[in-house]
């Protein structure tokens, strides 16, 4: 194995010091190289330091799957969905996913009309705020990012304000935390033989999972019902009716892995996998740019020549290089999915010079990859124009870059996210300036308190009107 961190046997090295866990996993790099291990309860992990390393990895069908864990099951007896499920399940419902994506979305009039609609909703509620004492963003951002979702999903969409958007946003939120928790008996199976199942329950607060579970369940039971009801097959209207017809044609194969109970998790997955994961990117984009007003005004000059105040369609990407090139980099510097989502081996066997048992969690540190020196030049710095290259051409560079992950469990939802980013951030500083308050400085880097994914800190924003403000 790689040299590493081993612990105590059944506890491992529990990271008990007042580091963060980032900060750990920076001293491990150092002091191990571009791949250690790490031993959490009774799970071993290795951290993959290297982007080449991580490529070559998760190309591999052996590092395919995620871990067997509680955390992906929500009480299920396996996991469902895509996210969290392995074998044919994944394998069926990722090439589903991805083909209702394509079909219903990626540069389809449909989908652009309906990003379109939710930008320009975003933006008269970001207005509200103009020109007005500095505050935090609104709940907006997320509702307009949810309604896509939904649009895509079962063609609906809510009113900004409408209390049963921000009903299903917080039970969303709610289940997504509750089941977080399942990770400390991930982590340490044998406190379920240690225990009574009351106190693991407590500890993991199972009777959250279960109510919200419930909740959510019911309101796409109805929605369900709903298009059942309605469904012509000759003109599928969305995610929602191409699983449906996908169950019936394959009602009589005993192997098929379609069902009901798999399609409320897939729904599941792509509103917890897209929803806080484009807005918090979106966030960042906004702060960023707040704290750098350089950057706002050649985005603007840019934005104003070349689409005169129409909103962009994806074809306008090329004609907007250096519009890609701050996403592209605010992609970079926040790091999202900050070491990735787990993935496991599922044989025993070699990566680099090093034995990898079956079993063993393999975690990505995108955050690192993305200031690691081999890859960027001044990594630190915020340099939307280390994407543009001579010719003033935005360079899509590969090498070293890994926000959607990489291989075979790359990002489903990648093509919808970078849309919603182009047209969102076109949108915003087509028609607004943002800024920090008068007095202070707003601090773009993550939140260090919450572990494992790179969220955005809420901070008050201090937003005017800009001309011209025409929105098309
Ligand atoms: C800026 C926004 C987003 C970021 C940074 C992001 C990042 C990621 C990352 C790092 C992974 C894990 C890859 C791996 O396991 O190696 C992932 C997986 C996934 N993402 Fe995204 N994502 C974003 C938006 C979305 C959206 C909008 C959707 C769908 C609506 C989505 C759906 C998924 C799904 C279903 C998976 C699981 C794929 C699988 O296990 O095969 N994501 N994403």
């Amino acid at each position: 194995l790689p040299p590493g961190r081993w612990g105590l046997p059944l506890v491992g090295y529990v990271p008990l010091t007042r580091k963060n866990i980032e900060d750990q996993l920076m001293d491990l790099h150092k002091k191990h190289g571009d791949i250690y291990t790490w031993r959490m309860g009774t799970q071993v992990f290795v951290f993959l330091h290297d982007y080449r390393l991580t490529r070559e990895a998760f190309m591999r069908p052996e590092f395919v799957d995620r871990p067997d864990w509680l955390v992906f099951k929500f009480k299920e007896e396996k996991s469902l969905g895509v996210l969290g499920s392995n074998g044919s399940q994944w394998h069926n419902n990722r090439r589903f996913s991805l083909r209702q994506l394509r079909d219903l979305g990626m540069g389809k009039s449909k989908l652009v009309a309906a990003v379109h609609t939710q930008a320009r909703q975003l933006v008269q509620e970001l207005r509200k705020q103009a020109d007005q004492p500095a505050k935090h963003l609104p709940i907006a951002l997320s509702a307009a990012i949810m309604n896509i979702i939904w649009n895509m999903v079962a063609s609906r969409q809510f009113e900004m304000d409408d209390p049963r958007a921000i009903e299903f946003k917080n039970i969303l939120d709610q289940l997504i935390e509750a089941e977080d928790r399942s990770l400390i008996v991930d982590l340490l199976p044998w406190l379920r033989t240690l225990l009574p199942e009351k106190l693991i329950n407590w500890i993991i607060k199972m009777d959250v999972i279960d109510t919200t579970r419930h909740k959510f369940l019911l309101y796409f039971k109805e929605v369900v019902e709903e298009h059942r009801a309605t469904l012509d097959p000759n003109n599928p209207r969305d995610l929602i009716d191409g699983y449906l017809m996908e169950m019936e044609e394959r009602k009589e194969d005993l192997d098929s892995t379609f069902n009901e109970a798999d399609m409320y998790m897939l729904i599941l997955d792509l509103f917890a996998a897209g929803t806080s994961t484009t807005t918090d990117t979106m966030t960042f984009i906004m702060q960023y740019l707040a704290v750098y007003p350089k950057v706002q005004r050649k985005l603007q000059d840019e934005v104003d020549r070349v689409l005169r105040g129409h909103l962009p369609t994806l074809e306008d990407r090329s004609r907007l290089p250096y519009t890609e090139a701050v996403i592209h980099e605010v992609l970079r510097k926040s790091s999202l999915a900050s070491v990735g989502v787990q993935h496991v081996a599922t044989k025993d066997t070699f990566l680099a010079e090093y034995v990898i048992p079956k079993g063993t969690v393999i975690h990505s540190v995108a955050v690192s990859i993305h200031h690691d020196k081999r890859y960027w030049e001044e990594p630190h710095v915020f340099k939307p124009e280390r994407w543009i290259d001579h010719q003033g051409h935005f360079t899509a560079t590969k090498e070293g870059f890994l926000p959607f992950g990489v291989g075979k469990r790359q990002c489903v939802g990648e093509g919808l996210a970078r849309m919603e980013l182009f047209i969102f951030t076109v949108a915003v500083f087509q028609s607004l300036n943002l800024a920090s308050p008068p007095g202070s400085t707003i601090n773009p880097t993550h939140d260090p308190n919450i572990p494992i994914f790179h969220m955005p800190t809420s901070q008050p924003i201090h937003i005017t009107s800009r001309e011209p403000v025409e929105v098309a």
